[in-house]
């Protein structure tokens, strides 16, 4: 893959597309890992004299404009944390995209509006893809990939882009590949996963691939409850996705029969309504009451992933392991957290709200080998499978 250093930038129009999610709480942004993440590059071709234009997406906003999920907040940091004014463009391919690209000078910085605005930027389709991607490249003359949070992702900005304009890779992609590839090669043994979050169908299929290659796999989070189900018991109102339970019964039956361990929750904080203040408590995680929904793993289940995690050699978690953004939920994310730390193995956080939640909870980010970006993107990378946005700048 080229790096940016093979690039002569001086005076040209960079396109840059980076992984600017982060987590938002009324319009205010509760933590700002990704957009320090994606400072160092920005920053390299600003000294070099390009004229950088950023480009990322915020949420799910599935193709429609939708204010709350506007980029602007991200231009107003991203212009604090780099000491420069960040031309914020209010549309993706517009005239008020050509119109901040046309005007940068040397070193200065845009931000256009996110992309997934735009229906063409997750489409299946590649000729609908292919013309969201004709109108960014034509904003620029180089492409430089930087979100690795989205290189799984075959979007318009990860994949098509780069396939139109002369490109290389930022010192984000090239820093995050580089410390996956350990966990891809002789990893030390025991080798735990833990997986939790909300992504849930996005999730699930990676333990296909997992249950070859880890030793035990801890199932947290949102995840749970579809497992639960999978064995006979009831969820409530969790989060549960019907249509996996087969795939999870299979992977249940597989690790038996590989000698697999699956750790799952023992009890849970079954909670009256999705908020901090409803009613809550800690039930076992085979008697969750129909009227409730399962936000955390339980006190003895955070004490049971901490001892199956206390010998691992290596460690790999993506996905909080409740709703950590409200305190009463928190403990359990906080308790694999220690664990992580306490079992002094190679240990590797992937994920936006992961990282997010490591921060928040108050941990040293230094306590732990490697925080990436990515969550869904580590995981399939580790499941070796080919990443559409690396693809597309190793071509
Ligand atoms: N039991 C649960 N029910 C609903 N949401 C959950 C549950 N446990 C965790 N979450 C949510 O999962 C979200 C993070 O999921 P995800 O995006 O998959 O993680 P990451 O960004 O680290 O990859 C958090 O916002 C958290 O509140
Ligand atoms: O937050 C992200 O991924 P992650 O939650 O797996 O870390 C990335 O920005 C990708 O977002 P997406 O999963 O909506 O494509």
């Amino acid at each position: 893959m080229r790096t940016i250093d093979d690039l002569d930038v001086a005076g040209r129009r960079v396109l840059v597309r980076a992984d600017l999610n982060v987590p938002l709480e009324d319009g205010r942004i509760t933590d700002d890992g990704r957009i320090r993440a994606s400072l160092p590059t920005i920053e390299a071709l600003r000294t070099r004299g390009a004229r950088v234009i950023v480009c990322a997406h915020l949420g799910r906003p599935k193709g429609q404009v939708k204010p709350e999920f506007s980029l602007a907040p991200v231009a107003r940091r991203l212009g604090e944390l780099l000491g420069t004014d960040v031309t914020f463009a209010s549309d993706v391919v517009g005239d008020s995209a050509r119109a901040a690209a046309e005007g940068l000078a040397d070193g200065g910085v845009a931000l256009l509006e996110n992309l997934r605005f735009e229906p063409g930027e997750t489409s299946k389709d590649d000729a609908e893809r292919g013309a969201l991607a004709d109108r960014l490249a034509a904003l620029a003359e180089i492409y430089v990939g930087d979100g690795f949070g989205a290189v799984h992702r075959k979007h318009a900005s990860v994949y098509d882009v780069p396939r139109r304009l002369p490109h290389a890779a930022g010192g984000l992609i090239a820093a995050e590949v580089e410390v996956l590839k350990r966990l891809t090669e002789d990893v030390e043994r025991p080798y735990a996963v833990a997986l939790g979050g909300s992504k849930v169908s996005d999730k699930l299929g990676v333990i296909d691939n997992l249950l070859g290659k880890a030793d035990r796999i801890l199932i947290g989070g949102g995840m749970v409850f579809t497992f639960l189900k999978a064995q006979g018991h009831e969820v409530g109102e969790s989060l549960l996705e019907e249509d996996q339970l087969d795939t999870v019964r299979d992977y249940l039956r597989r690790a038996e029969e590989t000698g697999v361990e699956f750790v799952l929750p023992v009890d849970i904080v079954a909670a009256t309504a999705f908020a901090a203040d409803a009613d809550h408590a800690v039930v076992a995680a085979d008697a969750i009451p129909a009227d409730r929904l399962g936000l955390d793993i339980g006190p003895e289940s955070g004490k049971l992933f901490a001892s199956r995690l206390a010998d691992a050699r290596t460690v790999f978690w993506n996905g909080p392991m409740g709703v950590f953004e409200m305190e009463p939920y928190s403990h359990g994310t906080r308790a694999v957290a220690q664990g992580l730390i306490d079992s002094g193995a190679f240990t590797v956080v992937g994920g936006g709200d992961s990282a997010a939640a490591v921060r928040r909870l108050g941990f040293d980010e230094a306590a732990f080998s490697h925080i990436s970006t990515g969550g869904g993107a580590s995981l399939e990378y580790l499941e070796g499978k080919t990443l559409p946005g690396l693809q597309a700048l190793e071509d």
